[in-house]
């Protein structure tokens, strides 16, 4: 695959099932990543081929949870996210699923809680060394593209020196998330940091940040140089922000065929941005138990 074409991405965690993926594709995302799913539990998995709906899943062994559900059609363009924070068990989990995906990327953005006191996500941002361990073993063992995702450090030149670091281990690309652990996702995205980034390296720089129309993908390729462009609550709030036509209605954009969890999240965010929870259809999403409370 190559990595520069590529131009409009979404992550998201719990919200990022295949449904939402399928549906951010038909609008135009080149490339979907799913949910991140920590190595712990992945490994917990077995694979199983599901012949009635021709999906392939990973379930936890046991039980019969899907922790991450993949299809043909998108093999050549989802991104399977992992959390982690030691490299034999990130490679464990990859190589579980390397060949049913287009890439393999680790999560070194995420600033919650349970990310940080398990050592991943942005926890990592302070270990190098490990960075580099984690992705040199998978780069060494894996043919499938690898990626990793970061958030900015203090300053813009710790964040490039991190960067060259990681360009160093051969990864495919780079996602840049242009905000630091500590801001609010209501803070600005600083987009001119990310331009630092793109300056500095060779490999693909994917900017991350603030996009909430379709025009804001030429306005953060401008600013900051980047090749491509990941967009998260902007494609949750409507699936349809990749489309160049325009955005559909967000109902339209609404996914029904989905498990309960996801979708209800999906809506809860939505309602959350276009309306409040506090009014009476965000009381009956957070009181909705099956997608037939949902309808
Ligand atoms: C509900 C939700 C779930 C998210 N889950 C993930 C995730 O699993 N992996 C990840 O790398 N980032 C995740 N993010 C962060 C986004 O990918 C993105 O970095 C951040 O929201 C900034 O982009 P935006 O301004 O387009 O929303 C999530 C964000 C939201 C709002």
């Amino acid at each position: 695959m190559v990595w520069g074409t590529p131009e409009y991405i979404r992550a998201m965690h719990v919200v990022g099932t295949l449904p939402l993926r399928l549906l951010a594709a038909d609008y135009g995302a080149d490339i979907t990543y799913g949910e991140e799913i920590i190595d712990h539990k992945f490994v917990k998995c077995e694979r199983r081929v599901n012949e009635h709906i021709g999906s392939t899943d990973f379930i936890e062994k046991g039980t019969e949870n899907v922790v991450f559900r993949t299809c043909n059609e998108e093999r050549n363009r989802v991104v399977f996210q992992i959390g982690t924070s030691d490299a034999v068990r990130a490679l464990t989990a990859a190589q579980m699923v390397c060949k049913d995906v287009a890439a393999i990327d680790i999560n070194m953005g995420c600033p919650k809680s349970f990310s940080i006191s398990g050592g991943m996500g942005a926890a990592l941002l302070t270990k190098p060394e490990l960075i580099h361990d984690i992705l040199t073993t998978l780069k060494r063992n894996l043919d499938t593209p690898v990626t990793c995702k970061i958030r900015l450090l203090k300053s813009s030149q710790d964040t490039v020196e991190l960067a060259r670091r990681i360009e160093k281990t051969g990864v495919s690309a780079l996602a840049v998330h242009g905000r630091r652990v500590a801001d609010r996702p209501r803070d600005p995205a600083k987009w001119s940091e990310i331009a630092d980034v793109v300056a500095a390296l060779s490999i693909p720089v994917i900017a991350n940040g603030d996009i909430f129309e379709y025009d804001d993908f030429q306005c953060i390729k401008d600013a900051t140089g980047a090749s491509s462009v990941m967009v998260a609550r902007g494609a949750l709030w409507n699936a349809s922000i990749f489309s160049p036509e325009g955005k559909v209605s967000q109902e339209d954009s609404i996914l029904w065929d989905n498990d309960i969890k996801s979708t209800k999240h999906t809506l809860k965010e939505m309602i959350m941005h276009y309306s409040s929870l506090e009014l009476p259809e965000g009381k009956a999403v957070i009181k909705s138990e099956s997608l037939a409370d949902l309808a």
